[in-house]
């Protein structure tokens, strides 16, 4: 198991453990995830990725069913410290679903949303944040003469990028991505692969993922979670071409489902 320095790690998992109504999803878990990496969760269905996706940025809240352990520091800041505004930390921790989820109104609107909300930007400034969201989404070039166009005029891979675009919008330090290009045509998936490798110079990148190869294309460490246990954690090369553990390796052989 590797350990992250911690002054590299921008997010520190201590002994995380979590249960929906008893039952463990997610037992004792502790990794590090480094700055400007990107980093993905893989492992079978049902092994507990999306359940620790989740935990990052607070979206089990809203579940009573949820029980939960350990600690999760974003920064150094335990993120469930009651000083910590869960707003403010989905602001710094962006979420990605593997659904596009445009909201119904403009390609602008849905960018400068986030932005709205925040207020105190003249349009101007509005403006300026938007065309470099949509540039760092790699989205400008193909929406910039319809940008009054409604965001469901897109296709769905330009949704996805517009999507980021506008979690972008707010300038966050985390973006964690669930499945984001599972919905999507091989082509669409490719533009998403390069600009998930294309944002690490911004941001910190998580990634949950099915698809072992997309996991090797474009993370930088890779955490393999069994039964709502962390099995292995390792930069991506180690772990795809030199697996410490059976269980590693029986499924990235394909061995295990
Ligand atoms: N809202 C929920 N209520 C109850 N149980 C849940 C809930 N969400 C997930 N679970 C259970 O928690 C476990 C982990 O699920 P999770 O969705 O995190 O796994 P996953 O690895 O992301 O799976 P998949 O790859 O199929 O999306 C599973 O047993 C699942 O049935």
């Amino acid at each position: 198991m590797i350990d992250i320095d911690p002054g590299a790690s921008c997010l520190e998992i201590q002994g995380l453990s979590l249960a929906y109504a008893g039952t463990p999803a997610l037992s004792d878990l502790t990794l590090r995830v480094p700055r400007h990496r990107v980093t993905a969760f893989i492992g079978p269905s049902g092994c507990g990725k999306s359940t620790l996706l989740r935990a990052l940025n607070r979206l089990h809240d809203l579940n009573e069913t949820v029980s939960r352990r350990g600690a999760i520091r974003l920064e150094g800041q335990e993120i469930h410290a009651p000083e910590v505004a869960v707003a403010e930390l989905r602001r710094r921790v962006g979420m990605v679903f593997q659904t596009p989820n445009p909201f119904p109104m403009s390609i602008y609107e849905n960018v400068a949303f986030g932005l709205r909300l925040q207020g105190g930007l003249r349009k101007r400034q509005r403006d300026e944040v938007v065309e470099w969201a949509l540039r760092s989404a790699a989205l400008w070039d193909e929406v910039k003469e319809r940008l009054g166009a409604s965001a469901w005029s897109l296709s769905g891979g330009q949704q996805q990028r517009l999507v980021i675009a506008r979690t972008l919008a707010v300038k966050p330090e985390v973006l964690l991505l669930d499945e984001p290009a599972s919905a999507l045509d091989p082509i669409s998936t490719l533009k998403i692969e390069e600009l998930i490798r294309s944002l690490k110079s911004q941001l910190t990148l998580v990634l949950v993922t099915h698809n072992m190869q997309q996991a090797a294309r474009v993370s930088d460490y890779t955490a393999f979670l069994h039964g709502g246990e962390l099995v292995e954690y390792a930069p991506t090369d180690a772990l795809f071409t030199n697996p410490r553990l059976v269980r590693t390796e029986n499924y990235i052989t394909g061995r295990m489902a």
